[in-house]
């Protein structure tokens, strides 16, 4: 959820008269005593950090009640909870002394409950916050995050000034902050505590996992063929830069397609030879354009890996879309194609009904699509992503650690699963292929994209920390295979 889908679901519970906010600030403050009782429980003393907002209020009961329960508990406020709020109601509950944040001395011994700010905060940490949290990371006491670490945005999963936490209890829902980095790698192990939120409606963020495309994953019945089961065309690049759309036709086939073909000039198809067997070739010879009368009968198509010709990628790309065809993963030489300006291309595939373009960029290859989106780096990955989805009437898989795949429609999902061992050459053109073996067995092209980058995280996992291009595509079957 969103800061503000969050707020929402927090206003709904209260409106709707079960409860009062306070109510929801002594189980939020009382999840975040029961984490540091489980985690800390041997701590000397707790120091607790309070900010003059909400998140301010939890801090407040969780000290109150670890004092309850015998823990050494010292109180330090940046300013005075503001009158009137939940806040002030959960401040009055605590009967001990209150320290400004210059007397916070920490040891190695101690626990830290950063309880400054939250899903309220959003700016630069002040001075007097930042140096208190750095104190505690000099001092080596671990720091116990309300929330989220003080100063990371809850949308962006930016903050500068934040400081590394042991664990964050966060509420009903991870907000993308926790997700997107720095923040993922700024929360420690995220604790969710329920406290009896309910949501106001349905909201159009996620955590990727299987829940949100599983009952999409293409289930072929009984009565079958080969190309009913997902045909998919990958252009080849020139007779030196053939092997990423090997990847990516390979990684079609192990994502369930059943008639994959590899078009391309004939000298490259002649490498190609020497090294497929079920993979069908095709050559374009002297006209590649006529390559296009090849693609009756596929589903998506995966053009851009190795291409190498950035002219001829563009007039097969928007020739394609154009003329409503297949659905098309545009990757790699397939967006730099279009860095000069893409508005052609999109305002063909924004007439889609359902979209059927697929742009997989990483950061350097999103900043030459959309400059504009890049160059406003505060808003943050996720929303970068939405707004380029938007405009292209494409699903946009924004790659890297965090990646996001967003839809037209304004849904969007962050990935947590993938590992550093993704990140070697050719794993791009596996993650590419895979989309498009998905979307040929007639899955609809978010619900495609989420379920290939889950997976090819998965297969990242399986292989170990030195896993190569080659090892994805043979780890994507048995995670798919789980699944159906
Ligand atoms: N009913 C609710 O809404 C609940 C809220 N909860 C807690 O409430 C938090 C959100 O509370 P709030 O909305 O009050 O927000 P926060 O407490 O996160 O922060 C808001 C306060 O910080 C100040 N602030 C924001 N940015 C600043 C900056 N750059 N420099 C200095 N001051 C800044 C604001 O003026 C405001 O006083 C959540 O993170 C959660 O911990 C929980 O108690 C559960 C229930
Ligand atoms: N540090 C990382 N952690 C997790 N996944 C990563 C990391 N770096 C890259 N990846 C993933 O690896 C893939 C790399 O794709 P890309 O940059 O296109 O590489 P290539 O062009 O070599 O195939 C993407 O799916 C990306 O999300
Ligand atoms: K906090």
């Amino acid at each position: 959820m969103t800061n503000a889908e969050m707020a929402a679901a927090d206003g709904a519970t209260i409106k709707s008269g079960a409860f009062g906010g306070i109510v929801l600030m002594e189980r939020a403050g009382g999840a975040v005593a029961d984490a540091a009782l489980a985690r800390f429980a041997a701590a000397a003393r707790v120091h607790v950090l309070c900010g003059p907002g909400n998140n301010g209020g939890d801090g407040y009961v969780a000290a109150r009640i670890l004092a309850g329960k015998g823990l050494s508990v010292r109180l330090y406020a940046l300013a005075p909870p503001k009158p009137g709020t939940d806040a002030a109601l959960a401040a009055e509950t605590w009967a001990g002394p209150v320290g400004g944040l210059d007397a916070f001395a920490p040891d190695p011994a101690d626990l830290a409950i950063d309880a400054v700010f939250g899903a309220g905060f959003s700016g630069a940490l002040p001075d007097p916050v930042q140096s208190a949290l750095a104190r505690a990371v000099d001092r080596r006491c671990p720091v116990l995050a309300v929330d989220l670490p003080s100063g990371v945005n809850g949308d962006t999963g930016q903050g500068a000034g934040a400081v590394a936490c042991a664990a964050t209890v966060t509420f009903y829902r991870r907000k993308p902050g926790h997700l997107l980095y720095p923040g993922r790698a700024l929360c420690g192990e995220t604790i969710v505590a329920e406290i009896g939120v309910r949501a106001a409606r349905p909201t159009a963020t996620f955590e990727n996992a299987p829940d949100l495309w599983r009952g999409a994953l293409p289930r072929p019945g009984a009565d079958t063929h080969k190309y009913a089961r997902g045909a998919v065309a990958v252009f080849s690049g020139p007779r030196h830069g053939t092997g990423a759309s090997r990847l990516a036709a390979l990684a079609a086939q192990r994502a369930g397609a059943g008639a994959v073909t590899i078009l391309g000039h004939p000298n490259a198809l002649d490498i190609h030879a020497a090294h497929v067997t079920s993979i069908m070739l095709r050559a374009w010879g002297d006209d590649p354009m006529a390559a296009l009368g090849t693609l009756k009968g596929i589903g998506a198509v995966v053009l851009g890996p190795g291409f190498g010709d950035l002219p001829l990628a563009r007039s097969l790309a928007a020739a394609i879309v154009d003329d409503k065809g297949p659905a098309l993963v545009l990757d790699a030489d397939g967006i730099t194609a279009f860095a000069d300006d893409a508005s052609g291309l999109f305002d063909a595939a924004r007439v889609r009904d359902e979209p059927a373009l697929v742009l997989t960029p990483h950061a350097g290859e999103f900043a030459r699509l959309f400059p504009d989106l890049a160059a406003d780096a505060a808003a943050g990955k996720l929303a970068m992503a939405r707004a380029a989805a938007e405009r292209a009437g494409a699903v946009v898989v924004l790659k890297g650690p965090d990646t996001v795949i967003a839809a037209p429609d304004g849904r969007a999902a962050v990935n947590a699963n993938a590992t550093p061992a993704l990140a070697t050459a050719g794993s791009g053109d596996v993650l590419a292929g895979a989309v498009a073996g998905l979307a040929a067995q007639g899955m609809p092209a978010f619900e495609a994209a989420c379920a290939a980058v889950w997976l090819h995280g998965e297969a990242g996992r399986a292989s170990g920390p030195l896993a190569i291009a080659e090892d994805l595509i043979a780890a994507l079957p048995a995670h798919l295979s789980k699944l159906v």
